[in-house]
Parts: C-alpha cells; structure tokens; sequence
C-alpha cells in the first residue's frame, strides 16, 4: 500500500451561516479505496483564526454528510460557542462490490464504523481507520484553526454506535463522547448481527470489539456518556436496546447520563430538539 498521505482537498459547496461557513468536501481516501466527501463547519471564532474544538458527527442508516448538515440545525450554538462540526459520509461508495446497493442496512449508508476482514469488503469498507485516522490526517493539514487535542464524538443510530465504540477506543483522541438514539448493542440487534456477520465474518469474538455494552465491560470510560432516546422511536425495542448498555453502565461504574424522551421517535426533528444541549455538552466537556 502506498503510505503517503494525501490530505488535498476538493470544495463541492460553500454557504454562510450564522457568521460562519457551511462547506462540504472531497478527497482521495486511501483506506476507503476512493472518493470521500465530508461536511464541515467553520464557526466565526475559527474563521478569525482561533482555535477551537472539533465536533464530529456520525450519521446514520441510509444518510449521507448531507442529512445533519441540512436538518439538525447545528451551526447556530455552533457558531455560538466557537465548535468546528465535522459530519462524515457514512460508507465508502462506488466500489463496484456485488450486492453493495441492494440493502438500507448493509453496503453503501451502512458502513458501520468498523474496519471490514471479509472480503471483498475488506479494501474499502474501512470506516473506523478513515475516522480515527484519515480524516483525522486531512482536517490536521487543512484546518489550522481546529484544535486537535479538543474533539468530541457524536452520532446518530449507527453513528451513535459508531460514537460510543470509536470514544471507547479512542478516549484520548475523542475525550467527549454522546450519542442520539444509538445502536447499544449491535451483537443482540438484528442490524448489527447483519452487519458485523457481512463484515467481519462469524466469529462473534471479532465482533465484541465493536459492541458498545462488551466494551465498556471491558474498558469502560472517564467521560460520562451523554445518550437523548426518544420514547417513540420505533426501533427503540428491536435494535436500539439501551437497557443492555444501562445495565452494563451500572455494573462496572460506567458515568452515562441517559435521557428517555417523552413522544420523540427516530427522525431529525428528534435530533434538531435536542442537538444544543449535545454539543453544550462537549463543548464544556473540552
Ligand atoms: N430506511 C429505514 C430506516 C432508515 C432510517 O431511519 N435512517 C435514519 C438513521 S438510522 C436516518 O437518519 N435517516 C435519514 C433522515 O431521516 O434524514 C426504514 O425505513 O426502515
């Protein structure tokens, strides 16, 4: 494999907003074997060219960067508290793999934050390394003003999987972690067992390192995990399972402030109610 970094970067589109820049872009990913696009936006205080700390948000089945940068309504308190929020595409794309496009909850949108071992989607579907580390590579080298050693991870249904798994890991990286209607424990979900068989093969023990509730038994965090679940999602009982990850919390110590909200399901309109009170979160937890 060729180890040069490419961190060049191509602007798709650039839009003011509260003050600050709304921009999404592409490059070159070598572990996801091609195009990726992120969204990214730059507050005031960043623009000025102060350093600020790093929000990444992860998006869901079936989103794209697109779908919490146009609905979530997250640039205002960004722009408010001087936060760069960065919100990735959510798979790898284009890879010409069989099957790749056929399912909502597997290929393409369902990357799960996770680094594939099966074959053949091994060679691109890497998004746990394009999180921690590519993306990391790119935004280091094209944005002098965020501060690298202040980031937080967030996300949204798989994305909260892939926040709370990724900060799990990577607590010194991510030192905030929250999520919004999270996948808690993938191996006891029919998404996750879909996914983590696809990607990662029968094996169950490969897939505990990607398991929220099996993580935290094992290492859990010095962060409190902030996790918003609404009370009318309707994936809540089938694949979101929060009472696997309380239980667990409770048993070894875990600090996880965990809110059920009344008459919220799955949609943005959940995510737009409560977004402020996240990235408050992060930023006074940087
Ligand atoms: N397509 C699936 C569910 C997809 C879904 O709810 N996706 C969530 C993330 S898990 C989402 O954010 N969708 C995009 C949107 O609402 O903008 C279904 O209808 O059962």
């Amino acid at each position: 494999m060729n180890n040069t970094k490419n961190t060049d970067l191509e602007l798709i589109s650039e839009n003011k907003m509260f003050g600050g820049l709304q921009r999404v872009y592409s490059h070159v990913s070598t572990v996801c074997n091609g195009s990726m696009r992120f969204a990214i936006y730059l507050p005031p205080a960043a623009l000025e060219g102060k350093k600020v700390p790093v929000l990444t948000y992860l998006s869901g089945l079936t989103c794209t960067e697109d779908n919490v940068t146009v609905k979530a309504g997250a640039q205002r308190i960004s722009s408010e508290l001087g936060m760069i929020f960065v919100a990735p595409d959510t798979s790898p794309r284009g890879q010409d793999i069989d099957g790749e496009d056929d399912s909502y909850d597997f290929g393409s949108a369902a990357g799960f934050y996770l680094d594939a071992t099966q074959e053949p989607w091994g060679k691109s579907y890497n998004m746990y390394s394009y999180i921690t580390q590519e993306l990391q590579d790119v935004i280091t080298s094209n944005f002098d003003s965020a501060d690298m050693k202040r980031q937080g991870i967030t996300g949204h249904s798989m994305g909260g999987h892939g926040a709370l798994t990724i900060h799990l890991k990577n607590p010194t990286l991510f030192k905030s972690c929250s999520a919004f209607a999270p996948i808690c424990a993938p191996m006891n979900c029919p998404w996750g067992e879909k996914a983590f068989t696809g990607y990662l093969g029968s094996n169950k023990d490969s897939w505990k390192e990607y398991d929220a509730t099996e993580l935290i038994k094992t290492s859990p965090s010095k962060a409190t995990l902030f996790i918003d679940q609404g009370l009318s999602d309707n994936f809540l009982k089938e694949q979101l399972k929060p009472e696997l990850l309380e239980i667990v919390c409770e048993q070894v110590g875990q600090a996880l402030k965990l809110r059920f909200q009344e008459g919220y399901d799955h949609s943005y309109f959940f995510m737009a109610s409560f977004i402020e009170d996240h990235i408050r979160h992060h930023f006074d937890a940087l």
